[in-house]
C-alpha cells in the first residue's frame, strides 16, 4: 500500500524521544505486521507496524492508545484520517514540514539479515536539557541509545533526540552495518541489545563527551584558516590566501562538518572544480597547495596529454586503474572513506568537446569514464577532481555540469599586492640588498603571471652572480647580492619577453581583468567570450602591438631616468641607465 498523508507535528514532549509515528485507529490496519502468503495481515495492537515515509525513513506507526498526561485525548482531538503525526526530528529526517503531504508505504522488515551489528552516530548537545552541561562518557550515551531504540528501525542520516543524565542530545545515524560487524554498510536496520553503537563528536565536544571518537574534518589537523597566508607562504605560495580560503569554503564546507549535519543542512559535497586562467598564473601550484591543507590522501596528478598517450594502442582502463584505491576505499568504508584527490593538469587535452579532433575517440572514452566515476550509477563519494586549464572554452560542457566539476574558479594574473607577496616569497631564496624596492618592482610587473615574477627574481639573481664575474663559482653564487639594478635589468628582459609572447597570442587573453575572482557556479562559463570576437582580434592585435611598443619605450626611459637620478651609475658592474 502506498498513500499520501498529511503530516502534523507531534508536540508531546515524551514522544520527541521515540521513533513512533501516530495515525488514526481507523488507518492502523493499512500497515502490515508481517507478510503471509503475499498478503499484508494487520494483526494485534502490540505487534509492530512500520511506515516508510517518502522512501527516506521508517517509523514505528501506532495509534494513540496510552493516555499519558492526556496525550491520547489531545491527539484524538487533532488527529484525523489521512494524517500522520511525527515529531520534529522525524520531520527533519524526511525533509518535510508540518502540513506537507508525504508518501507513506507499509514497510515489512526482511525476515533475516536486518539486525544492526554496528551503528555509528554523530552526537551534538542540544539546549533544553539541564542548564549546566555535565561531562558524560560516550559509553553512557551508547547504552542509552540502545535502550531507547531497541527493536526500532533506524535509517542512515536519520536523527533522534536522546535524553541522558539531564541533557538532551541529537544523535544522527552516520553508518549502519547490518549482520556481522564486518559486513558492507547498509542504509537501515533494526537495533537490538547487542548492537554496537559508536558515538562520534566534533573536536569541540571531546572534553564534554569523553571517550567518543571525533569525526575527521576535511581540513588538516590544526589548520587555522585565519592564518592561511603564512601557511601558504611556507608552502611556496603567495598572494592567493583569500582565493584559497574561498575555494575551501565553497568546495569543502559539506565535508567540514559531520555527514549527518551536512545532510540536515542540505549541503551536497562538491565533487570537483576547474581552475582556469592564463598560463603561469599558479593553477597547478594552487591545486597542490589546497591538497596540503586537507585531511586527504596524497593527490594523484594526471597530465592530460600523458593519459591520452598511454591510451593509444591500449584497451586497458587507465582511469579505473588510477581510481582503484578510491573504489576500494569506498567499498570498504563507505561514506567514511578518506578523500582521494585527482589533479588533471591541462584537462582540456582530454576533456575538450567530445567528438572533435584527432585521437578523440580515446579522449571520449576517458571523459565518459571520468563522468561515470564522478556522477554515474556507481559514483564515488570519496573523490575530488581538480582540472586545470587555460582554455576553459574548450571543455566539454558535460564535464562542468552540476554534480561534476561544477566549481569554476578563475586564477588570474596577480594584482599589485599579490605581485609584491610573490616577489617577497621568491626573493627569500637570495641575498637581497636593503635598497631593493619590491613595491616598485610590483608596480612595474603589471600583467605578469606568478611564474613570470618567479623567473624575474631568478634572472635578477643571475644578473647579480654574473656581475661578480665568475658565474660558475660557488662563492659567487653564495655571495651574490641582488640589487635594484639587477631587478631592473631582469624587468626589461621580462618586458621584452611579454611583448614577444603577446604578439603570438590572441588579444582576448590580454583583455582578462587583472584580479582573482570566483564566478558563481557556471554563469561565468555561459558568458565566455563570444566567437565573434576572434574576427576582430587581428585588428586589435596590431593596434595593441603598436601601443605596447610605445609603452615599453616610455617605461624604459622612465626607469632609466628614475633610477639614474636616484642612484647614479655604480661600480661593480651594476647596470647603468644606458644598459637599460
Ligand atoms: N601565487 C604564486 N606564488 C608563488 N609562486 C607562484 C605563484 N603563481 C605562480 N607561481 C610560480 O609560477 C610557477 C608556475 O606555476 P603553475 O605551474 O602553477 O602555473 P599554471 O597556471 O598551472 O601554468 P600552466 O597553465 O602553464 O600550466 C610556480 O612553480 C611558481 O614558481
Amino acid at each position: 500500500m502506498t498513500s499520501s498523508m498529511h503530516v502534523i507535528l507531534l508536540v508531546d514532549d515524551d514522544r520527541r524521544f521515540t521513533n513512533f509515528a501516530f495515525c488514526s485507529p481507523a488507518e492502523i490496519g493499512q500497515f502490515a505486521t508481517e507478510v503471509n502468503d503475499g498478503k499484508f495481515l494487520p494483526r494485534r495492537r502490540t505487534e509492530k507496524r512500520w511506515a516508510l515515509v517518502n522512501n527516506r525513513a521508517v517509523f514505528n506507526v501506532i495509534y494513540p492508545f496510552v493516555n499519558h498526561g492526556g496525550f491520547k485525548e489531545a491527539l484524538y482531538g487533532t488527529l484525523q484520517i489521512g494524517q500522520l503525526a511525527l515529531n520534529a526530528e522525524q520531520l527533519e529526517s524526511i525533509d518535510h514540514r508540518a502540513g506537507d503531504v508525504v508518501r507513506v508505504q507499509s514497510f515489512v522488515a526482511p525476515p533475516a539479515g536486518f539486525d544492526v551489528g554496528e551503528m555509528r552516530v554523530a552526537v551534538e548537545i542540544l539546549d533544553g536539557g539541564s542548564s549546566v552541561l555535565k561531562q558524560i562518557a560516550a559509553s553512557t550515551i551508547e547504552k542509552k541509545f540502545v535502550k531507547a531504540f531497541h527493536k526500532q528501525i533506524l535509517t542512515e542520516y536519520q536523527s533522534v533526540i536522546l535524553r541522558c543524565k539531564g541533557n538532551l542530545y541529537r544523535a544522527s545515524v552516520v553508518d549502519v552495518c547490518v549482520g556481522q560487524p564486518t559486513s558492507v554498510a547498509q542504509k537501515r536496520g533494526m537495533l537490538h541489545n547487542s548492537t554496537k553503537i559508536t558515538v562520534e563528536v566534533s573536536d569541540s565536544l571531546r572534553h564534554l563527551i569523553t571517550g567518543a571518537e571525533t569525526y575527521k574534518s576535511i581540513l588538516r589537523d590544526g589548520l587555522n584558516l585565519d592564518n592561511l597566508e603564512e601557511d601558504l607562504m611556507a608552502q611556496g605560495i603567495a598572494g592567493v590566501a583569500p582565493l584559497i580560503r574561498n575555494i575551501l569554503e565553497k568546495a569543502f564546507i559539506s565535508r567540514m562538518i559531520s555527514l549527518a549535519e551536512a545532510k540536515r543542512l542540505k549541503l551536497k559535497p562538491v565533487r570537483g572544480m576547474v581552475l582556469y586562467g592564463p598560463t603561469g598564473s599558479g593553477k597547478t601550484l594552487i591545486a597542490l597547495g589546497i591538497c596540503k591543507l586537507l585531511n586527504a590522501k596524497e593527490p594523484k596528478i594526471v597530465r592530460g596529454a600523458e593519459i591520452l598517450r598511454s591510451l593509444v594502442g591500449e584497451t586497458e582502463d587507465v582511469l579505473t586503474t588510477l581510481f582503484t584505491p578510491a573504489i576500494m576505499d569506498e567499498k570498504k568504508y563507505g561514506a567514511r572513506s578518506d578523500l582521494h584527490v585527482f589533479i588533471f593538469d591541462e584537462i582540456d587535452s582530454i576533456a575538450s568537446r567530445r567528438g572533435e579532433g584527432m585521437g578523440q575517440k580515446y579522449a571520449d572514452r576517458v571523459v565518459n569514464q571520468l563522468l561515470a566515476l564522478i556522477d554515474g550509477v556507481q559514483k564515488l563519494r570519496n573523490i575530488f577532481v581538480i582540472g586545470t586549464t587555460n582554455r576553459l572554452e574548450l571543455l566539454d560542457e558535460a564535464l562542468i555540469r552540476e554534480g561534476r566539476l561544477e566549481l569554476l574558479i578563475k586564477v588570474d594574473y596577480p594584482d599589485k599586492q599579490g605581485r609584491l607577496k610573490i616577489l617577497e616569497l621568491h626573493s627569500r631564496n637570495f641575498r637581497v640588498d636593503p635598497g631593493v624596492d619590491l613595491h616598485e618592482i610590483a608596480l612595474r610587473t603589471q600583467r605578469c603571471s606568478g611564474a613570470a615574477i618567479g623567473s624575474l627574481v631568478n634572472s635578477a639573481y643571475t644578473c647579480a652572480v654574473g656581475d661578480l664575474g665568475l658565474t660558475n663559482s660557488k662563492t659567487a653564487r653564495v655571495n651574490a647580492t641582488v640589487k635594484m639594478t639587477h631587478f631592473l635589468r631582469a624587468l626589461q628582459d621580462i618586458n621584452l619577453n611579454l611583448q614577444e609572447k603577446e604578439s603570438l597570442r590572441p588579444i582576448r587573453t590580454l583583455a582578462l581583468p587583472q584580479s582573482v575572482s570566483i564566478p558563481d557556479g557556471r554563469s561565468d562559463y555561459a558568458q565566455r567570450i563570444p566567437q565573434e570576437q576572434e574576427k576582430t582580434n587581428e585588428d586589435w592585435k596590431e593596434l595593441k602591438l603598436r601601443l605596447d611598443k610605445i609603452e615599453t619605450e616610455v617605461e624604459s626611459l622612465k626607469i632609466a631616468n628614475d633610477f639614474g637620478s636616484r642612484t647614479g651609475p655604480s661600480g661593480h658592474g651594476d647596470a647603468t641607465p644606458s644598459d637599460l
